[in-house]
């Protein structure tokens, strides 16, 4: 994975803890730990899961870790974590705010313990798990606000920062 070009300044915008790009989130820098949602079954069948697996694969590794909903699974690639928030037990099934926070609390501890300072992600939650940015937004600026870790939120659309005091 190559370094992203610097990007136009429109293109960023921060709230809190969480700055803002519009892009494909596999263009952030290669160093960056990266996050994503996926169920018990790690099936990674839609949306951007399908392209975790395609590169980053340890599907067999990410089972072995047996994590539940509310944990999170993580790999080590090169020199960065890839994370796997685990929010739901079937991939056909929705997450909930909370399993979504405990997966993030899980997330943090592991960062912390393995001085992680700079993750990337989509709107996790937010696409085929229809959660609503607003909420989510605001679970995981709750959950890492006391640490000094840089998040990047990344999407297709355009950058609409959403603020708010949960
Ligand atoms: N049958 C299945 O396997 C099945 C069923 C439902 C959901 N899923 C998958 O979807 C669940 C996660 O849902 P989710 O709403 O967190 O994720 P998502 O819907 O895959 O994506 C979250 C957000 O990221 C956006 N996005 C997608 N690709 C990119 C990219 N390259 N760069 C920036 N943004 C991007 C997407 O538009 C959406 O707004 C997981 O369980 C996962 O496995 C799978």
């Amino acid at each position: 994975m190559e370094t992203a070009e610097p990007r136009p300044k429109e293109d960023r915008s921060r709230t809190g803890v969480l700055t803002y790009v519009k892009g494909d989130l596999f263009t952030c820098p290669p160093h960056e730990a990266l996050a994503h949602c996926i169920s018990e079954d790690c099936r990674m069948g839609a949306g951007i899961a399908v392209e975790f697996k395609k590169l980053f694969g340890g599907v067999e590794e990410l089972k072995a870790q047996k994590k539940r909903s509310g944990e999170c699974a993580v790999l080590k690639r090169d020199s960065r974590f890839v994370y796997y928030l685990v929010t739901k037990r079937k991939a056909s099934q929705k997450p909930t705010y909370e399993s979504l926070k405990s997966s993030l609390e899980a997330m943090k501890a592991h960062c912390v313990q393995n001085r992680v300072t700079s993750l990337s992600m989509p709107r996790i939650g937010c696409g085929l798990d229809r959660l609503e940015w607003g909420k989510v937004s605001a679970i995981v600026e709750e959950v890492f606000r006391d640490t000094s870790i840089a998040i990047t939120v990344y999407s297709r659309e355009n950058v609409t920062p959403v603020t708010s005091d949960v």
